[in-house]
């Protein structure tokens, strides 16, 4: 399984992921986020880990110029597009990363979205970072596009069967494997990869 390990404010958390399997970790440079990371510290991060683990900049209404400058010195790979971004500003940054569009479900979600200019969608709850959760049934109507989706919105090792149950093309987590905001526990990781490396996507 493709997993996201987002708000990493931690060296040693993020190399515990790395060595944990992780596909992908998350910095949040989200505006009033509790995981919101310093600049710095993510590039020091983004520069002691391995080439097969993808840095994921989590960026909130900001405009093009601002998440391009962070993702460039913070030297990230992939944006994620988490607030209510017009596709003018997906298209833009588009040109330089890889987006991911993250939709908040308050119903099933809307299978208009898949226009979206982004390669990949992300499912989460309204309330991002929280660890609130919604029917997953909601995913349904986007899983079914055949666009590369994301779920996220309180995964936690315990729940994590019936998201994969889905199919997703990967997950993402961040309060699940935390024993506070941007603070990961080795438990609730080692948790989690022991049960979702079993589960091959592609088959
Ligand atoms: O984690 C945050 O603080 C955050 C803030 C603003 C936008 C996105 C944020 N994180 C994203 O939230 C989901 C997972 O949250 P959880 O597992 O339910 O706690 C994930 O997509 C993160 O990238």
């Amino acid at each position: 399984m493709r997993i996201k390990i987002c708000g990493i404010t931690r060296l040693e958390d993020a190399l515990l992921a790395e060595a944990l399997g992780a596909f992908a970790v998350g910095f949040v440079f989200a505006p009033g986020s509790r995981r919101r990371v310093d600049l710095e510290v993510a590039r020091t991060i983004s520069e002691a880990l391995g080439p097969f683990v993808v840095r994921v900049g989590v960026f909130q209404n900001q405009g093009p110029e601002e998440v391009l400058r962070l993702a460039e010195q913070a030297r990230l790979q992939v944006v994620q597009l988490h607030g209510q971004e017009p596709p003018e500003w997906a298209e833009a940054i588009g040109k330089h990363f890889p987006v991911i569009k993250a939709f908040p479900l308050t119903g099933p979600a809307d299978p208009g979205w898949a226009q979206y200019p982004a390669g990949t969608l992300l499912l989460d709850s309204k309330a991002p970072g929280s660890g609130q959760t919604y029917p997953r049934d909601w995913a349904k109507p986007l899983l079914q596009t055949g666009k590369r989706i994301i779920l996220a919105g309180g995964i936690t090792p315990e729940n994590l069967e019936e998201v994969l149950a889905l199919r997703p093309y990967a997950i993402d987590l961040a309060s699940g494997v935390e024993r506070a905001p941007g603070i990961k526990d080795e438990a609730k990781l080692k948790a989690l990869f022991a049960k979702g490396r079993i589960w091959n996507p592609g088959v």
